[in-house]
């Protein structure tokens, strides 16, 4: 992959991994015109390489604190650091250039191939056109669209799914050192959704950009989330925190009930099966038609493979060495912490 960083790039020596940076909100603060305040003031910290979520109820802030971060919307006050520099200064154009940018519905030009579209920055920086071309393919294939097929075809021969990918496609395109997603998969239906989400993990392991994801949906968010950042009303920081911290110790009322009832629920997915809840192989007679789940996949699954072949038990393997067994009672009868504000 090309990681040529733009010139002027701050991205310092110390950012891991490299072609992404660390982004830090230094109080930053946003009142509109009429008076609004939409984030009274937010400090919090991305690092590099890490997918941070922000989620909280419709006009907490979310999107003004997106586009303050690439200047789409100039903050009131406070500072933003990129890569450990001061950008809250800089030129927004210029700054945009090392952020990729992905909306709902993608906001492709309609009349440019689907190549053209995905070679949109590579193109304002002034690469040659045998670069952007072949940058343009390679970003294609690894979004999952052959470019054989595609690369040559308008927006509107697209299904909505593969038009979100070429959003993120063109988004990664000048190799950014930070994306921003907003909404991002919220106007493909639920099962594309969940599709587009796993490739986009898949993905995401593999360029490891510094990405900050603006959600509704918190299954998104603790499916995708390094750490999640729970706003209320005027933008305020109500916890930030790993998916598994937040739904296993709410910081406050208010994210006790933004979580919900269903987070036990939402605790199995983001709880890996470890040694300690296995029972020997010996507890039952045969092991014969067991499903198999792998050490260290969620509790979620496990449970899921039991349910569906009407097991009790199911075998945990590591590789292809099986080390135990779990039950379903031992599942379901997992002492979590209590919670500290119950
Ligand atoms: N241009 C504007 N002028 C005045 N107020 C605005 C402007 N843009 C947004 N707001 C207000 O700022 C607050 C935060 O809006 P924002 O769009 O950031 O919220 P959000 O959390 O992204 O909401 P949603 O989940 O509904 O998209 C809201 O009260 C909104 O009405």
């Amino acid at each position: 992959m090309d990681v040529t960083p733009e010139a002027g790039s701050a991205a310092p020596a110390r950012t891991v991994p490299s072609g992404a940076a660390p982004i830090a909100l230094d109080r930053i603060r946003k009142q509109y015109p009429d008076g609004t305040v939409a984030v009274t003031e937010l400090s919090l910290e991305v690092e590099a390489g890490e997918l941070m979520v922000l989620i909280g109820p419709s006009g907490c802030g979310k999107s003004t604190v997106l586009r303050m971060i690439n200047r789409l919307i100039e903050p009131s006050g406070g500072r933003i650091l990129l890569g450990g520099e001061d950008v809250t200064g800089a030129d927004p154009v210029a700054l945009r250039r090392r952020i990729g940018y992905v909306i709902q519905n993608v906001g492709l030009f309609p009349h440019q191939t689907i190549r053209t579209n995905v070679g949109t920055v590579p193109r304002l920086l002034g690469w040659s056109k045998d670069r952007i071309r072949k940058r343009s393919d390679e970003l294609l294939e690894l979004v999952g669209l052959d470019p054989g097929k595609f690369a040559g075809r308008y927006p509107h021969e697209l299904s909505g799914g593969q038009r979100q990918r070429v959003g993120v496609a063109r988004a990664l395109a000048a190799d950014p050192v930070v994306l921003l997603m907003d909404e991002p998969f919220s106007a493909v239906d639920p099962i594309v959704r969940t599709r587009l989400q796993e490739e986009f993990l898949r993905l995401q392991a593999e360029v490891r950009k510094t990405i900050v994801m603006v959600t509704h949906d918190l299954d998104e968010a603790v499916r995708l989330g390094d750490r999640i950042a729970v706003l209320s009303q005027g933008g305020r920081l109500e916890q930030y925190a790993s998916p598994a911290k937040l739904l296993g110790e709410p910081a406050s009322a208010f994210v006790r009930e933004f979580v919900g009832t269903d987070r036990g629920i939402r605790r199995l997915a983001v709880t890996p099966v470890t040694r300690d809840l296995l029972d020997p192989l010996s507890t039952v007679d045969s092991t014969a038609g067991l499903p198999t789940v792998e050490l260290g996949s969620s509790l979620y699954d496990a449970l899921a493979r039991m349910l569906t072949t009407n097991a009790d038990h199911c075998r945990v393997a590591e590789g292809s060495e099986p080390v135990g067994l779990l039950s379903r009672h031992r599942i379901l009868s997992i002492d979590y912490p209590a919670d500290p504000a119950q």
